[in-house]
């Protein structure tokens, strides 16, 4: 038999999965790492701390699953998207890495817009956001000027990691495509984004294929990840395009709902024709010559950690969550928002935060549990329904990321989105994405489509209640005057954020 490794660089974890010829996980291991919030609305993580992740999890994953390395014939990445790695001419990262999920760079966003007008949005399919990378670039010339007169080129987190493992230097077109750099629709860097900012083209690394072989392991890696060094390694590609390949989202008419960190509602878009006016994001898919449109909740499973890790820290998701079936639809008449590091889709906001609308003397804590799920999922629904109203038809919805372990949540978001939620086997479709661009890439199959056929196995399908779709759908309608009506309030509280 023979195997593929997909190694998911998430925001929380990096997971690795080692899977067999016919899509059957054999072993999995994971390896979590720190955030660093140093100020309000910064997020930043050590490249360091990936890479040795990476390692012990590979070390790990192979040590358990006992086969024979020279089976394992290739091995590729899904990355958390936009974080800028900077490195100076030795390889070597100048700074810890900046995130997506950080809005430091509200001005620096403000500057692409008058740079570039109409023809960043022409160009790059998608508006100034703070948690794109140029901006964040930007940041770093403008406030660190000392480190960036040492910088050679940047990347994203999982090429950097790539990188260690190969010593090859490549960005995939998925992943450029959240840089704000990439002419998406022509696949390649933007020769004008580029001198309207001031940047070099050797900044950029060379584009590839999410599926593009880069070479072999590096023997020392190669080494501590009980590898061989022959084995092969594709590029991979962003999570959330991984996350479409591992839920199977590789025809037109297919959605997908991910709750890791981040929210995302992502639809395929078969070509580069479609114009939500960058209302959604517009990437490139992992799949050749196809592309992804999605909205994006910045704290969906982050919401969710945070209630944990404040008041029940030494509790399991489980623990936390347990007697939420219990609760009816509305948690008694208490409303989140999940504003809590700032908003994207519908809401491009850095200043917003969240709030808890509605708290009542009767109230315990699995009603504020409840409602933090019901939060998080209105949010997304945001999404669900500016893609409805720009003519998508969304009946059906393949749900995977952390959020989907939990069957409560599943039916919930069935409920608030009123279409039928698909489980998938393996509720890790970025990793089992990144496996199937290595099975792809090692030539088993002659399509991913036929990959996926094979590999993603749908487990269970939530269908919509009728009365407690009813009665999401008023609370929707409450839910949505939150931002307004929060917004002032919001920016009389920011100075005092430190
Ligand atoms: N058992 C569970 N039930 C509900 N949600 C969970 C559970 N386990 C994890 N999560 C959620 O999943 C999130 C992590 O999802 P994951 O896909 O691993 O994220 P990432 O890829 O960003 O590292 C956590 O922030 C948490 O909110
Ligand atoms: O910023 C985005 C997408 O634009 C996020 O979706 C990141 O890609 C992080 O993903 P997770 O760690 O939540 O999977």
């Amino acid at each position: 038999m023979s195997y593929v490794i997909g190694i998911d660089l998430g925001t929380s974890a990096v997971k690795a999965l080692l899977l067999d010829r016919h899509g059957k996980i054999v072993s999995e291991a994971s390896r979590s790492y720190p955030l660093y919030h140093e100020h309000s609305g910064w997020s930043e993580q050590r490249p360091e701390d990936w890479v040795q992740g990476t390692l012990e999890a590979l070390n790990e994953l192979t040590g358990k699953a006992d086969v024979p390395i020279h089976s394992i014939e290739g091995i590729s990445f899904s990355g958390q998207m936009h974080g800028l790695v900077l490195l100076d001419s030795e390889g070597n990262p100048l700074r810890n890495a900046i995130l997506w999920n950080d809005t430091r760079t509200t001005e620096e966003c403000r500057e692409i817009e008058l740079a570039l007008g109409d023809r960043l949005l022409d160009i790059t399919r998608n508006p100034a956001l703070e948690g794109f990378t140029l901006p964040k670039i930007l940041w770093v010339r403008k406030h660190e000027p000392d480190i960036f007169a040492q910088a050679a080129r940047f990347l994203l987190p999982k090429d950097y990691v790539r990188y260690r493992l190969t010593g090859a230097l490549h960005m995939d077109y998925s992943d450029a495509a959240g840089t704000l750099l990439l002419d998406v629709a022509n696949q390649e860097w933007s020769a004008e984004v580029l001198a309207a900012m001031e940047l070099s083209m050797s900044f950029c690394p060379s584009l590839i294929e999410s599926h593009g072989l880069v070479g072999t392991l590096l023997p020392e890696p190669a080494a501590r990840a009980g590898l061989s060094p022959a084995t092969r390694v594709f590029a991979g590609g962003a999570d959330n395009a991984c996350g479409a390949i591992g839920a199977g989202i590789l025809q037109e008419g297919l959605t997908m709902c991910s709750i890791g960190t981040s929210g995302v509602i992502l639809a395929y878009e078969q070509d580069s024709g479609s114009d939500y006016g960058g209302r959604v994001h517009f990437f490139n898919h992992g799949k050749s010559d196809a592309f992804y449109a999605m909205g994006v909740t910045l704290a969906a499973g982050y919401s969710l950690s945070w209630f944990k890790n404040t008041f029940a820290k030494q509790e399991s998701f489980a623990e936390l969550l347990a007697g939420v079936e219990e609760i009816a639809p509305g948690s008694r008449g208490l409303l989140f928002t999940p504003y809590i590091v700032g908003e994207r889709t519908p809401h491009a906001d850095s200043v917003i935060r969240g709030s808890f609308i509605g708290i009542d003397g009767s109230h315990e804590r699995v009603h504020f549990a409840r409602a933090v799920m019901e939060g998080i999922t209105f949010s997304l629904n945001e999404s669900v329904d500016l893609f409805r109203r720009a003519g998508k038809e969304i009946d059906t919805i393949i749900s995977i990321g952390g959020g989907a372990q939990n069957p409560v949540w599943l039916q919930m978001q069935a409920d608030i989105f009123n279409a039928d939620v698909v489980a998938l086997e393996n509720e890790q479709g970025p990793g089992l994405g990144a496996a199937m661009l290595a099975a792809f890439g090692c030539g088993w199959y002659a399509s991913l489509k036929d990959c996926a056929d094979s590999f993603v196995k749908r487990a269970s399908v939530f269908k919509p209640q009728p009365a407690a779709v009813g009665v999401y759908a008023e609370l929707f309608r409450t839910y949505q005057q939150v931002y307004r009506q929060t917004r002032e309030l919001n920016e009389a509280l920011q100075p005092y954020r430190g």
